[in-house]
């Protein structure tokens, strides 16, 4: 059978191949979209959306409960069944991708439905058929849960993000083995509709790759919620009887009625023919600042080891479609910000306090309490944050910083571009911030 050809083939449309394939077909190259599952990846169907609306509701009954300490009474019941319908109905149509595949091929690219893998130079097979690309293939794979290696596990009938996503009652109690931002975030949002939970971390706190004060200040919210939050454990195995699951470690068993396995991702790189073009398998695939592997191979999203976060595979399509259509590049934005939707929200950009000092600057650092801020004292209940900033001192600007607190994602829009602009501290010193809001408090903080 002869090769079709075409410009460029993209194996896997996450949300960045997604936009890179519309991005090359609009600007006239013959794109074939290769996708085994559904077109925008996990995100919209599985990751993001679906958890941010589930989050949103289990907001609003937490806010309806602080109605009591702040404008009378309100009678909260919970009922699951309405934001699982939305998640079906509105989020993923019944994780139905045909809206999306329409616009991939109005875009004017061809989808191909199918498991893609390299074959050689600038060459992908699916389904038998061959396709060759003359200026290239991009990869964006994307992952998968990664299941840790814990006796027993294995063997029971365990979630991952997509079954808590796509379930249509909640549990009455969950174990989440996992305290990153999957676990904490569909943690909250479940005991939220009035799931009994508790979250089992390996590593000395929960999310540890924010600061120390951070995972402290979720600590104590969760336990304040009723969330058992124990980090520093180590899970010895897993069991499931047919109807509960126990988990244990050392002495302490723990049981529920469902098991939430958020222990990180693994990179889906290891099928998919990279040894057909000499690239070597590790756990991410090494890319320069234009996202190139090797000569016609381009990798973008979680995959390349740059975060995990739709925002950056979406930023790395641009850079990889301006690479092949040789457009200018401009310096790859490092300022790296991320907000995990907790309540309070973490958003933290740029270096932590401890990354800066590893990398021997010279720092100070400046942290506030949001809830001492005028804005938290009138917010009261639900008031819980701290802003940090790390200050380089030999260059006078934020390296890093974190903002936690009610609207602590939004808040931090001020801090990254100031990270990212290195905004001079005389200027953010000389600057006025708008009394009473939330983001007041980075004045305090400087
Ligand atoms: C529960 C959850 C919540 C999240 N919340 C947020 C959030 O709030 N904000 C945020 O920024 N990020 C969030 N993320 C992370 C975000 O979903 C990912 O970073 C994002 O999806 C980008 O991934 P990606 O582009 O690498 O590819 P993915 O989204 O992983 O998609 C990869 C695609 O490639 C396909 N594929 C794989 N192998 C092949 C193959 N060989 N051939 C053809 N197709 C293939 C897959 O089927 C898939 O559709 C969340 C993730 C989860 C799980
Ligand atoms: N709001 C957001 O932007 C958002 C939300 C969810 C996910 N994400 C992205 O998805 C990525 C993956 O999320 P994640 O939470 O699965 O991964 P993660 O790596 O952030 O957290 C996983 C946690 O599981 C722990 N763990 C691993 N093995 C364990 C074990 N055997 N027992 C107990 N704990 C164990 C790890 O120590 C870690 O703290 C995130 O890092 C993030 O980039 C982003």
């Amino acid at each position: 059978m002869s090769a079709h050809e075409c410009d460029v083939v993209v194996v896997g449309l996450g949300p960045g191949g997604e936009a890179l394939v519309a991005r090359l077909a609009k600007a006239g190259l013959a794109v074939v979209a290769v996708e085994a599952e559904l077109v925008g990846g996990e995100c919209p169907y599985w990751g993001c959306i679906p958890s941010k609306m589930f989050i949103r509701a289990g907001n609003l009954l937490a806010e309806a409960r602080r109605i009591a300490q702040l404008s009378g009474a309100a009678t909260v019941t919970p009922d699951f069944s309405v934001v699982a319908k939305r998640i079906r109905d509105e989020a993923t149509d019944n994780w139905d991708d045909t809206v999306a595949a329409d616009r991939i091929t109005a875009a004017g690219a061809t989808l191909v439905r199918g498991r893609g893998r390299l074959t050689g130079d600038r060459t992908v097979e699916v389904n038998g058929e061959t396709y060759v690309a003359s200026k290239g293939v991009v990869l964006n794979t994307g992952t998968t849960a990664a299941v840790p290696p814990i006796p027993g596990l294995a063997e029971t009938p365990f979630w991952t993000n997509r079954e808590a996503l796509k379930t249509e009652q909640a549990p009455a109690s969950l174990i989440v083995i996992g305290g990153g931002a999957i676990g904490l975030e569909l943690a909250q949002a479940y005991s939220r509709f009035d799931t009994e939970v508790t979250v089992l971390e390996v590593a000395p706190r929960i999310l540890a790759p924010e600061e120390p004060e951070s995972s402290e200040l979720l600590a104590t919210v969760f336990e304040s919620e009723g969330i058992g939050v124990h980090a520093g454990i180590t899970i010895d195995r897993v069991d499931h009887d047919g109807s509960r699951f126990t988990v244990t470690c050392g002495d302490t068993t723990y049981e529920a009625e469902q098991l939430l396995v958020a222990a990180g991702r693994k990179s889906r790189v290891d099928d998919i023919g990279l040894e057909t073009v000499g690239v070597e398998v590790g756990k991410f695939l090494t890319v320069g600042d234009d996202m190139q592997v090797t000569d016609g191979l381009w990798a973008i999203g979680d995959i390349v080891g740059r975060g995990a976060f739709t925002h950056l595979s979406m930023y790395h399509a641009e850079r990889a479609a301006k690479a092949i259509l040789g457009e200018p590049l401009g310096a790859y934005d490092g300022s790296f910000p991320r907000v995990t939707f907790t309540d309070p929200e973490v958003g933290g950009v740029g270096l932590t306090e401890a990354q800066a000092r590893d990398k021997g600057l010279n720092v100070r650092v400046g942290l506030t309490d949001v809830a001492a801020s005028s804005r938290g004292f009138v917010h009261g209940v639900g008031n819980a944050g701290l802003i940090k900033i790390i200050i380089d001192t030999d260059r006078d600007i934020i390296v890093g910083a974190t903002s936690a607190g009610p609207t602590g994602g939004e808040t931090l829009s001020a801090l990254a571009f100031a990270v990212r602009a290195e905004i001079p501290l005389e200027t953010l010193r000389n600057t006025v911030y708008a009394y009473p809001t939330f983001w007041r408090a980075i004045e305090s903080a400087l």
